[in-house]
């Protein structure tokens, strides 16, 4: 999606030069979101989640299906597994994350991660009604996971070291309103546990977790966090310790020919402080794309980058059953009082979250929760 949207907005700021974009992924760039809803749910292929084509990029050259392997920054060449060099004058870098696996022992058949279409795609060809699926994780994609098989009529385990699904980005209290939907359609948590190890001998036929406790599973999801790739650019001497780190105009750090966008960079918001971060929602792509093409046309086109603060509101939704939760502002920074403000924990709700006494981020879960929430926007720092 970054790569897309960057392309997209090095033509709307004025690059007419060539673009090339260059993907491991063998498809023509797709929306994620719908990957651990409707593509688990239902048999829906490449067409319905790929993005629409705009005319701008209708010259932009698409490699796909071959990774980048590695980049030489002073010599401005990225080359690809299977060795061509591609010489440019600007790069993007949008090659986002992949799933973190669980160093557990024990066989690999039956193990699933949700990160791209082939991976929903898989998962969904396992699923069966009546499937016992151990859900590890509960952050956004596992609760995700969990309400979409719980729908498919699988049998449904959760395990997650955390005190309540989804703590980070909604405290406890939300969290737990989370986990009662979950518990009332029958899926069952296991919180406060890790994982042992697998047991079975050519596939897994369930798990171990660390207090002794059995879990029988036909399959196991995986949804324990992210790791950047960032692989491909080391040797560059960059700070690659979480995704790409960049400045406020996206620049890679004493580079002016190198942008981040999307999942992978980790930028200072203007709207917060100045520390930098990477932030893993759909809106980042497109509003990283935005700052990164102005900042790299301006540099390809010889002209003074405007400094333009990089200040976006960050925004993600989740579906899970027939609910949803949208998020505004920075629920998870800093934030030392969480207030209901409006509903019931257990109905329809809008949460506040605090910090120094300012509003910084707002949680609505239920029926109307997008546009609930949206009428906080204006109130927000
Ligand atoms: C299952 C799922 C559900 C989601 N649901 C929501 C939601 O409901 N709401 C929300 O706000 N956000 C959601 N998100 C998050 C959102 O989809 C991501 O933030 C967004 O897709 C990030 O886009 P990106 O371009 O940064 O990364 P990606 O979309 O991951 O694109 C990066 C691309 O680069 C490729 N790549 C990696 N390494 C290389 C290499 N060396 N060479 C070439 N190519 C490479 C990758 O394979 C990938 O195709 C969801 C994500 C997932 C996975």
């Amino acid at each position: 999606m970054g790569g897309l949207r960057a392309a997209e907005q090095l033509r709307a700021a004025g690059w007419s030069g060539p673009v090339t974009v260059v993907g491991d992924e063998p498809h023509m760039p797709y929306n994620r979101p719908p990957l651990s809803k409707e593509v688990l749910a239902s048999d829906v292929t490449h067409p319905a989640v790929a993005f629409r084509a705009r005319a701008s990029t209708a010259d932009v050259a698409w490699r796909l299906g071959t990774p980048v392997a590695s980049a030489d920054l002073a010599a401005r060449t990225v080359t690809l597994a299977d060795d061509t060099q591609l010489p440019y004058t600007g790069l993007v870098v949008a090659t986002g994350i992949r799933p973190r696996r669980l160093p557990c022992p024990g066989p690999v058949a039956g193990r699933h991660v949700v990160r791209t279409l082939d991976d929903a795609q898989n998962l969904r060809a396992a699923l069966r009604p009546g499937s016992r699926v151990v859900v590890v994780g509960a952050g956004f994609i596992g609760c995700e996971v969990a309400a979409t098989a719980r729908g498919l009529g699988a049998e449904v385990a959760v395990v997650a070291p955390e005190a309540e699904p989804m703590t980070r980005p909604l405290g406890a209290e939300l969290g737990a309103a989370l986990r009662r939907r979950h518990e009332a359609r029958g899926v069952v948590f296991h919180l406060g546990r890790t994982v042992g190890h697998f047991s079975g001998i050519d596939a897994v036929t369930g798990l171990v977790l660390d207090d002794g406790t059995a879990l029988p599973a036909d399959l196991v999801v995986e949804a324990v966090g992210s790791t950047p790739n960032t692989a491909w650019l080391d040797g560059n001497g960059l700070d690659l310790s979480d995704g790409v780190l960049c400045d406020a105009l996206l620049r890679v750090e004493g580079r002016p020919d190198v942008v981040a966008v999307g999942d992978v960079a980790r930028f200072p918001n203007a709207r917060y402080d100045d520390v930098p971060r990477r932030v893993e929602h759909w809106s980042i792509p497109t509003d990283t794309a935005k700052r990164a093409a102005r900042t790299l046309a301006a540099h390809l086109a010889g002209e003074a980058v405007d400094g333009e603060p990089f200040a976006p509101l960050p925004a993600f939704w989740s579906d899970q059953y027939a609910e949803r939760l949208q998020s505004f502002g920075a629920p998870g920074l800093g934030v030392d009082d969480i207030r209901l403000l409006e509903g019931d924990f257990d109905a329809d709700c809008v949460v506040g979250y605090h910090a120094e006494g300012r509003l910084v981020g707002v949680v609505a879960l239920g029926g109307g929760a997008a546009a609930t929430a949206a009428r906080y926007r204006g109130a927000l720092v």
